[in-house]
């Protein structure tokens, strides 16, 4: 019989909680000995790391006697706790937290491997990129992450494949983020007119759980950019950071120094109506030249070039015809020559995004088992 893993979870958001009632469905789960969200952290009892937190219920078990209730710990804490587990431990981070991605080489150097849709580990500076693998042999842990790029779908699995089969990635294209896919797909739709206003359509987003936690890490193209950043280094470039390559952002310049904080967001929110206009010209622009305008992104291997940007698409193309929040990934390669390998379907939202999660904690759990 294979030993108990021990699991501990970080933030209970869109993506967290979709994650939760997937794992409390999974026929043998690892035993969930922590749940996180900011201001609580609920933790199984030392020394026994028993019972198990129910991963569909904690909420009522929260109020029981039999499980700790503590503040938020830090990430050192938390690795702590986990590494004194009687048997390997795995943390999944839901949040997009970045001192918490920035401390993945403390729970890998302990031998607890990471699972995870964070962009930040993989996307800040080079050195954490390298300092998390190295990390990672050192602690002989694993570092799951499909969900950080197109959500749910096959993205990072195939890029990796691709790579280590020794195919030559020439250059990868498409629409990677499914805030802006919807966005777009919503406001300039192919084959019917819309009369939806911009700001609509962005809360619109916001509320299906599309966008990241400040929905301006979309509109900046900043979390197109992150994704660019980690396929890219995946494909051999080593791009220092995600900054390092010019990114269009549509976010009005007048709404752009609004504080990152949750009263920010909402004052970002009720004053982005003011703007509507700038992007309608946008859209129109492409109109008169009988084109949609998309929001896409490239990295030229050979020429170690990433691009961020509007593009205006001609109506029967794949791009412009991309429904709700889906993604199109092409992998142009050796191999595949003129016909790239595409992968394509919706890009954000919990459940999807959740799948990829789960789905490489399964991986995990194989191998440590
Ligand atoms: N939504 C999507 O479609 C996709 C999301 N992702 C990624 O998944 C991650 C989660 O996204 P999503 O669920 O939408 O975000 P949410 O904002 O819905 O949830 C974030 C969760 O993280 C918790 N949290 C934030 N900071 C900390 C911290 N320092 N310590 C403990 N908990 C913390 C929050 O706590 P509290 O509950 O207390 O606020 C909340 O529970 C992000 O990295 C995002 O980029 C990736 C692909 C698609
Ligand atoms: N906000 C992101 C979520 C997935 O990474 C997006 O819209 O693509
Ligand atoms: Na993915």
């Amino acid at each position: 019989m294979s030993k108990p893993i021990y699991l501990g979870v970080v933030g209970v958001g869109g993506v967290g909680t979709a994650f939760l009632n997937q794992l409390a469905r999974l026929p043998n789960p690892p035993q969930l000995v922590l749940l996180a969200r900011s201001s609580l952290t609920l933790l199984s009892p030392t020394p026994s790391y028993s019972p198990a937190i129910p991963a569909g219920d904690w909420k009522t078990a929260s109020a029981g006697a039999s499980l700790t209730t503590r503040p938020a710990l830090s990430p050192e804490e938390i690795a702590e706790y986990l590494a004194a587990a009687p048997g390997r431990a795995v943390l999944v981070d839901n949040t997009s937290d970045v001192t918490l991605a920035s401390a993945y080489p403390t729970f890998l150097r302990k031998g607890i491997s990471i699972v995870t849709p964070n962009k930040k580990g993989f996307s800040s500076d080079i050195s954490l990129w390298r300092e998390i693998f190295a990390a990672a042999s050192e602690g002989r842990a694993l570092v799951y992450h499909e969900s950080t790029v197109g959500a749910g779908l096959p993205v990072i699995s195939t890029l990796r494949d691709l790579v280590a089969t020794g195919d030559r990635v020439t250059r990868i294209e498409g629409v990677f983020s499914g805030t802006l896919s919807f966005l777009f797909n919503t406001f300039a739709p192919v084959g019917s007119s819309s009369t939806a206003k911009w700001s609509e359509v962005v809360a619109q987003a916001k509320e299906l759980g599309y966008t990241e936690p400040d929905p301006r890490d979309d509109l900046n193209g900043m979390d197109v950019a992150r994704k660019l950043t980690i396929l890219a280094r995946i494909a051999g470039l080593e791009v220092a950071r995600p900054d390092a390559f010019p990114i269009k952002s549509l976010i009005p310049a007048e709404l752009a120094d609004i504080p990152s904080t949750s009263e920010g967001i909402q004052q970002f929110m009720s004053r982005l109506p003011e703007f509507d206009g700038q992007m309608t010209e946008i859209k129109e622009s492409a109109e008169r030249a009988g084109k949609v305008v998309r929001y896409v992104g490239s990295i030229d291997v050979a020429a170690g070039k990433v691009n961020v940007g509007l593009q205006q698409f001609d109506k029967d193309s794949a791009i412009a015809g991309l429904k709700g929040s889906d993604n199109i990934i092409s992998f142009y390669t050796e191999r595949y020559g003129a016909n790239p390998l595409i992968v394509q379907g919706a890009g954000a939202g919990g459940d999807v995004t959740a799948m990829g999660v789960t789905a490489d904690l399964l991986k995990v759990l194989a191998i440590l088992n």
